[in-house]
């Protein structure tokens, strides 16, 4: 039997990752103004990003264009979506239903961008047998139990840093296979459990920097 090992080579480059959803949006733009094709030197123009690097972004997925009409504009959209895993909606459980935990709860540009969170876990007595936005808060407590009744492998982390370690060992354990970490602990996982840092923070800095060298 021959089994297809995926070499590291085969992955789609982070920041190309990171572009296409930039390109989404701007697509999407383009076509609520009634375009009906878009070629990469179109979008270069809108988003400021060499055309050159766009052709390069977009050749990871599986669309052909012609060299000056550019790319049908609803099939760019169909396929992008659900290269990026878009359409395709990823169920998680959120911990932590706090200031951020919460937002994130109700924050319905989620489900645009394949993420349902089904449920959301805490263990203040305020919180849990509640509902935000229609998702039930359960206790810490009960997380093995939901995890055997909802359908779910991405767990949203939004506790104390303190606990953060903690928390993210009980979800892999109980079956999560990433793990969205808002806190700003290195967690440390298994080599087979995806984590993905995310925090609205690193941008600020780069931001004041900009901000002192053009006030200057
Ligand atoms: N990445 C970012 O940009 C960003 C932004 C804000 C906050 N944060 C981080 O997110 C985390 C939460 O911040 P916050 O301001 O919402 O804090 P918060 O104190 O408002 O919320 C924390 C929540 O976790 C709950 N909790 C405590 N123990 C728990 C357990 N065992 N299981 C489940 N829930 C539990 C608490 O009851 C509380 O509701 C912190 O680690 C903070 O540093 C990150």
């Amino acid at each position: 039997m021959s089994t297809y090992i995926r070499k590291e080579a085969d992955k789609v480059p982070e920041p190309t990752l990171r572009r296409l959803p930039w390109y989404l949006s701007n697509i999407k733009l383009m076509k609520e103004k009634g375009e009906q094709y878009v070629s990469s030197t179109q979008i270069s123009k809108e988003i400021n990003i060499d055309a050159s690097q766009i052709a390069k972004d977009l050749s990871y997925v599986n669309i052909s264009g012609r060299t000056r009409v550019g790319y049908n504009i609803d099939a760019l959209i169909e396929v992008l979506e659900s290269f990026l895993g878009f359409t395709n909606m990823h169920k998680a459980f959120l911990f932590g239903v706090g200031s951020l935990g919460a937002a994130l709860l109700r924050d319905s540009g989620l489900h645009h961008f394949g993420l349902e969170i089904v449920a959301a876990f805490d263990v203040n007595p305020e919180l849990v047998g509640k509902d935000l936005n229609g998702i039930p808060i359960f206790h810490s407590d009960d997380f093995e139990a939901k995890m055997k009744e909802y359908d779910v492998n991405i767990g949203v982390l939004t506790v104390p840093i303190n606990i953060a370690q903690e928390i993210t060992d009980k979800m892999v354990d109980g079956g999560i296979k990433a793990v969205w970490n808002f806190t700003p602990f290195r967690i440390r996982v298994p080599e087979n459990i995806v984590v993905q840092n995310t925090s609205l923070y690193a941008h600020l800095a780069v931001m004041f920097n900009r901000l002192n060298f053009n006030e200057k």
